[in-house]
């Protein structure tokens, strides 16, 4: 097979983001849980009759040599021509991209995660899932979570991961319409990073008993982000009258769970206009899973 089209690179909310400790290296210790949502870029993967990696859309902002996907699939070719003997095909990607940048939803490292999928199967590398989240983890600390495909219990800097049940439900997400850095956030004195550990059984009874309505825990970076990023603390003031509403990972996005479609259309509906605002089904798997499984049926 020379192609793959049509490849979903699905977004994630932080349920929650606690900070609980910081490595020598400065890296913060986490715990979260990911969820993916069905709110997707698409990749497009082509290969090529020579060895070169090449993006043929532009994507503002982000110049082709520092973009995660490029960056990903070099790896996996040089980790090829480790394991092989000889680089594999070169490989033609195009993105089109709904994702915001900086917004907490991870869309560059699952764009990332997506081209790594695509590009084991399609060069038929023959890389475990682990071997890839091992691979990608100095490039991003949430690509593991996206090539676990799974929603995840995370803990260390998101790379320890364990899959658990998370909520059946709508949410709405609103983009504040500002890019806040990472690093930004985690640099910041004031930030807490002294939360104290829980467990993974905390947060599955605590949503066992409220369902999707109220979320376990906080996100430990808001404050901050609220604090030198105003445009989030109003995206969280306004969606708080409708439920508890959080940002996602640095951010700037910010969501609010609902149990129906309806209720969550209804609050869509009330959006003011200068913000952007959409609604996303809860994933209980990454749709690339299936992709590839039908996709090695027909082969
Ligand atoms: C905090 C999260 C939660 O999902 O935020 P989002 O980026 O999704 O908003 C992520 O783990 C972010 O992961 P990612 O966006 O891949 O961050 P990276 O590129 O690895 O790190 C950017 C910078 O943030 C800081 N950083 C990042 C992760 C972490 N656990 N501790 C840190 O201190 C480091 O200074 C690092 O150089
Ligand atoms: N394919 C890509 N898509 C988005 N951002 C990318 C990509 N490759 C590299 N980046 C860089 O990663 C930064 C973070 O983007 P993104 O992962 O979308 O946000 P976040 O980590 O806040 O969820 C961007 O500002 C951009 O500089």
């Amino acid at each position: 097979m020379r192609s793959l089209h049509h490849c979903p690179a699905p977004a994630k909310l932080n349920l929650f983001l606690h900070v609980t400790g910081r490595r020598a290296d400065g890296y913060h210790l986490l715990q979260s849980v990911f969820q993916l949502i069905d709110r997707a870029d698409t990749l497009h993967f082509d290969l090529r009759d020579d060895e070169q990696i090449v993006r043929t859309n532009d994507v503002p902002g982000v110049p082709e040599e520092q973009d995660l996907i490029v960056r990903a699939l070099r790896l996996l070719q040089a980790e090829y021509a480790r394991r092989h003997g000889g680089l594999p095909p070169g490989i033609e990607v195009r993105v089109e991209k709904i994702l915001p940048m900086g917004g907490g939803l991870g869309g560059g490292s699952s764009d990332a995660a997506t081209a790594l999928m695509a590009a084991n199967h399609l060069w038929q590398a023959g890389l475990a899932q682990q071997e890839l989240m091992i691979l990608a983890l100095p490039l991003g600390a949430d690509i593991p979570f996206f090539l676990f495909g799974e929603t995840a219990f995370a803990e260390g800097i998101g790379e320890a991961l364990q899959a658990v049940r998370g909520p059946d439900c709508w949410y709405v997400v609103l983009e504040p319409g500002v890019s806040v850095p990472t690093p930004a956030i985690f640099s910041a004195p004031d930030l807490t990073r002294d939360t104290e550990p829980v467990i993974i059984a905390d947060f599955s009874s605590s949503y066992a008993e409220s369902g999707s309505r109220i979320g376990f825990g906080k996100n430990d970076l808001q404050d901050v982000a609220e604090r030198l990023f105003p445009p989030v603390r109003e995206a969280v003031e306004w969606l708080g009258s409708y439920g508890d509403a959080r940002m996602t990972g640095s951010g700037a996005c910010v969501f609010c769970a609902f149990s129906s479609e309806r209720d969550a259309d209804l609050v869509l509906a009330r959006v003011p206009g200068k913000w952007k605002a959409w609604k996303a089904h809860s994933l209980g798997s990454h749709p690339m899973k299936s992709l590839l499984q039908n996709q090695a049926v027909m082969e």
